[in-house]
């Protein structure tokens, strides 16, 4: 018997890709990982520069409409920043899409969409997993569509002068955001089954505007053709 609560089945093809990249960035040296057990959450400082962050921030302003949820049964409070999606193919995209899968050493096919997200004043995105959950409406369709989700790699775009970190309840973590800096995170324990402990939420913007470009990957491709 173990303590520990599953939220769902084991996996050797999440276990294999959860080794490999915590490998990787673990052997690289601008990467630092948190020091917590629960969880397998790292920080790359300086990921992009001011330049990249700024194109990045223009394209979101460009582009935003309100954020949506996959669940059928949150309530409209539960997310209220604005997002988009960034088109892999854009000339001020694609390098940082295919700089983070490099980074992580993963296939860029199993990356879903870059989404950009703005928060202004008051805006969050409560606690959440960004693990695809079994029994959810819409669960047979995204798992069709590349399988689960297994690490998020997340960049802040610019430094918000109050309020707006990422806030890890369960692994007892918080990310302020800052330009620049680079958060991923395993959402999968080493044996591939979902980790509740990656719990996270993003806190409301208190002064200033937030924005942040996340990639969500899956164990398989998620491009089609
Ligand atoms: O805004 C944040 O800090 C968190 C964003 C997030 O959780 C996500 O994009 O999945
Ligand atoms: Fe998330």
């Amino acid at each position: 018997m173990t303590a520990v609560r599953k939220a769902g089945a084991a996996s050797p093809v999440r276990r294999q890709i959860g080794d490999t990249v915590s490998r990787r960035l673990e052997a690289n040296p601008a990467i630092k990982r948190a020091k917590i057990d629960v969880a397998q959450i790292y920080q790359h400082p300086d990921f992009l520069d001011a330049g990249q962050c700024q194109a990045l921030i223009r394209m979101i302003d460009a582009n935003r409409r309100p954020s949506t949820l996959l669940s059928t049964n949150a309530d409209a409070q539960f997310r209220t920043s604005e997002s988009c999606d960034m088109d892999r193919w854009s000339p001020d995209v694609r390098p940082t899409d295919e700089k983070i899968a490099e980074l992580l050493g993963v296939d860029p096919s199993t990356g879903e969409t870059m989404q950009g997200q703005r928060y202004a004043p008051g805006q969050h995105f409560r606690a959440h997993h960004d693990y695809f959950h079994v029994g959810e409406s819409y669960y047979d369709k995204v798992v069709e569509a590349g399988g689960q989700r297994t690490w998020t790699a997340m960049i802040y775009l610019n430094d918000v002068p109050e309020g707006g970190a990422t806030w890890f309840p369960q692994a007892g973590m918080r990310v302020a955001p800052k330009r620049g800096l680079l958060l991923a995170w395993n959402n999968m324990n080493p044996d591939g089954s979902p980790n509740v402990a990656t719990l996270h939420e993003g806190m409301p913007v208190v002064k200033g505007t937030k924005y942040i470009v996340t990639k969500w990957f899956r164990e398989a491709s998620w491009l089609r053709g």
